[in-house]
């Protein structure tokens, strides 16, 4: 379970039982013909699949190349994250779990998680940092609409990374009958790898409809955001080993790199655990977690998955780090030259085309992870920048 000198799985003792037993089962689970068979006849018939990759025409006339943008914002629940809770509830069936927890910042993830679990009749309980049940409120309501119990973090900077603590520690004190759903690619092994696996549609997908658009399965840039990193994993997944394709991953910068109020993990990170796993993240001198900002919840994260601490490290994908103000004129660019509106998460990859230095004859792939519904709130008090 490792991407070079990241990954593994540095876990408390009392979580071990867990861990062990999904790390022994997920592989052969996955593989079964009948696990298979009705994961991609829900991918199909409930969350929509395959998505659109739809050529963005008046986008790729203002940047002068040729934008294609992978419509994730269209699954089920209007963001990536479906694609992965879907993968990982029959996989909880399978254990015989009974119960569900999950963490969430966007609430993207607490709702695609209380999604399946109603879907199932399984019992669901999300916990989302207070902060971030105050930006994410729509997502709120919808968890609860959907018969989840949604549990607020307080401890910390009452974020991303608190709610996953306090989900780690409901999974120490409940190890029997439930299965904690982890969001993105972060975690112990095996879940960075079952979380790649799970999104990795996205690229397989991806490649098809390029070859049908543009005669080349292969673009010249995928482009994803990355707080944890599972949509970009999902994006990146089928073109690692191409390579041609120039992946870029896009950070939240927040008020900049250097203000000390940023999410920027590969620019301010160090190596060393946090949630399980030997990745980069933003930590003091004592390696204490230094408490990240972005205003993007889904972003928010001091951490990254280890997959792109790897990718960072070794320089196979270009990271690129974008501030709250770019990414809220890319909300606006989007709505009004294409008639979307992107999620605050998804704005920053959106955000990255002003850098990325793509040609006339290029082909850009953009994965859009999710749409804005649930931050028309923040886009509200933004109103003049947008
Ligand atoms: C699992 C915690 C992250 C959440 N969301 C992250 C997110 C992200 C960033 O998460 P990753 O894809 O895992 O890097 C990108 N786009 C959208 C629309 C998101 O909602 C959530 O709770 O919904």
């Amino acid at each position: 379970g490792y991407y070079g000198q990241f990954g593994g799985a540095f876990i408390p003792e009392m979580l071990y039982p867990n861990v062990e037993e999904l790390r022994q089962r997920y592989l052969d689970i996955l593989a079964e013909p009948e696990f298979q068979a009705e994961y991609q006849q829900l991918l199909r018939d409930y969350v929509g699949r395959p998505t659109p990759l739809f050529e963005a025409k008046r986008l790729s006339e203002k940047y002068n190349t040729r934008i294609y943008l992978k419509r994730e914002d269209l699954c089920h629940t209007g963001a990536h994250k479906v694609n992965n809770t879907v993968g990982q509830i029959l996989l909880a069936k399978r254990l015989g779990k009974t119960r569900i927890i999950a963490e969430t910042g966007a609430g993207q993830h607490g709702v695609a998680t209380a999604t399946v679990c109603a879907l199932m009749g399984m019992q669901c309980i999300v916990y989302m940092g207070e902060i971030d049940m105050e930006r994410q409120k729509p997502n709120v309501y919808r968890m609860r609409l959907l018969g989840a119990e949604v549990r607020a973090a307080l401890s910390g900077s009452r974020t991303l990374k608190d709610a996953t603590n306090e989900a780690i520690r409901d999974w120490i004190s409940n190890p029997v009958d439930t299965h904690y759903i982890i969001g993105s690619v972060v975690g112990p092994h095996p879940y960075p790898d079952l979380v790649a696996r799970l999104q990795a549609v996205i690229s397989e997908e991806m490649r098809k409809q390029l070859l049908e658009k543009t005669g080349s399965e292969l673009p010249n840039y995928v482009v994803a955001c990355v707080g944890g990193g599972s949509n970009a994993a999902g994006a990146f997944y089928h073109f690692l080993e191409e390579p041609a394709v120039q992946l870029v991953a896009v950070e939240a910068a927040g008020h900049g790199v250097n203000s000390g109020h940023s999410a920027a993990t590969s620019v301010l990170g160090k190596p060393g655990i946090i949630h399980g796993s030997r990745t980069l993240l933003m930590q003091d001198e004592e390696g204490q977690i230094t408490e990240p900002y972005s205003i993007s919840a889904g972003l928010d994260y001091p951490g990254i998955g280890p997959l792109h601490a790897f990718l960072a490290d070794s320089g196979r994908a270009r990271f690129i780090s974008i501030e709250d103000e770019q990414a809220l004129r890319a909300v606006a660019e989007l709505s009004r030259l294409e008639g979307i509106i992107p999620a605050l998460e998804t704005a920053h990859a959106l955000a990255a085309l002003q850098q990325l230095g793509a040609g006339p004859d290029d082909v850009v792939v953009i994965n859009l992870s999710g749409r804005g519904d649930k931050d028309l709130e923040t886009y509200l008090k933004h109103a003049e920048t947008l």
